[in-house]
């Protein structure tokens, strides 16, 4: 149905033919997966194995050797693929801006492209800027070449949204960018993101990305191999292979874990039930809450949380997904020197949604 999913990948193969010898092996093989409305999917895996590939099959820049995609029902290989582009917006690696055009004129490209006229094309342009947090003064008539990586990128994301497309792909958007810039601009996307409701289909090489911002990861092993398709929390706490074991346990995420401890502002709620059920503490580490969780399969009702020898609240699989970012924030931050910190907005950077 259209209403669960908004991208559906159907058995799709893609094989390289070297040579058009159509012998080559499948960078993406019988893959199928459904993107839902309004979701962050990032799909995260080793080098080589099938995301870029995945991602350019969606819109077109790579066709499928065989299988289906479906954007909303219909089937990509059966729309014209400029009017696909239209409803998909891409941003990619540093970004690939029009280094002869201001950014205004980058940002308008597509409108220009549909014909819009010029007011309703600046004034479209000046919102997308004050979205993306670049004032239309300052930035409006600057050159590509006059920009930080970050703002570029910005851009990028500016661009890609110019006709408010339902659907957004994104290779590697903040991989130019260095740490600082990229946690505050996956922060400022995530916020846009839910603003607008797009529905996202990210690649990334970085396991700590994918868990900051995706509804949903899906890690992937070469030729597109789904290893687990689970929300963030789910591929940290139940690695369901030894590949995303590797990957998780290689990255920060675990050992955030061991070194985060519950606070108060993780609890869901100041409920004072739950007197007979087994509970943890404040300050216990994070590692335990979520064996707590996962042990007493209670990630949905919560675990009751104590302090001084009372029930203060309870604590969900969100709580610790919550106190992750948390602290992956507060790390980015510790590093952030101080004329870095003056878009920072720390509460934005909690997800509550999935
Ligand atoms: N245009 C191409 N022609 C031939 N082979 C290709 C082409 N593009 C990609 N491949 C091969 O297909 C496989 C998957 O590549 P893809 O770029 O999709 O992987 P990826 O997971 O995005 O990698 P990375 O993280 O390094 O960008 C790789 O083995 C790659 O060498």
């Amino acid at each position: 149905m259209a209403d669960e999913w908004a991208i559906r990948f159907d058995g799709v193969s893609k094989t390289y033919a070297p040579g058009g010898s159509g012998k080559g092996p499948a960078a993406v093989h019988g893959l199928s997966l459904d993107v839902r409305p309004h979701e962050v999917l990032v799909l995260v895996g080793p080098s080589g194995c099938g995301k870029s590939t995945t991602l350019r099959m969606a819109n077109r820049l790579v066709e499928p050797t065989s299988g289906r995609i479906l954007l909303e029902g219909d089937d990509v290989t059966k729309v014209d693929p400029v009017q696909l582009r239209r409803r998909m917006g891409y941003v990619i690696q540093n970004v690939g801006l029009f280094p002869h055009r201001t950014v205004a004129q980058n940002v308008a490209t597509v409108p220009k492209l549909l014909g819009w006229d010029r007011t309703r094309t600046r004034t479209r342009v000046n919102e997308l800027l004050e979205l993306v947090g670049l004032t239309p003064d300052r930035y409006a008539k600057r050159y590509p070449h006059e920009l930080s990586g970050g703002e570029r990128q910005r851009v990028g994301v500016a661009r890609a949204l110019a006709t408010d497309p339902p659907v957004l792909l994104m290779d590697e958007p903040f991989g130019a960018v260095d740490p600082v810039g990229r946690r505050r601009l996956q922060r400022e996307f995530s916020k846009i993101q839910r603003e607008l409701g797009t529905t996202v289909m990210l690649v990334t090489h970085d396991i700590d990305e994918a868990v900051r911002m995706a509804d949903r990861v899906a890690v992937l092993s070469e030729g597109a191999h789904i290893e687990q398709l689970a929300p963030p929390l789910e591929i940290v706490a139940r690695p369901a292979s030894a590949a995303v074991a590797d990957l998780v346990g290689s990255g920060r995420t675990a050992r955030l874990l061991t070194l985060g401890r519950l606070e108060r502002s993780d609890l869901v709620d100041d409920a004072s039930d739950g007197m007979d059920r087994p509970h943890v503490e404040l300050g216990d580490e994070l590692s335990d809450v979520l064996d707590h969780l996962v042990d007493e399969d209670a990630g949905r009702v919560g675990v009751p949380v104590w302090e001084h020898g009372r029930p203060i609240g309870h604590v969900t699989g969100q709580s610790v997904l919550r106190a992750l970012r948390r602290l992956a924030d507060e790390r980015a931050e510790a590093t952030e020197p101080a004329a870095a910190t003056e878009q920072g907005e720390p509460d934005e950077a909690v997800d509550t949604r999935a």
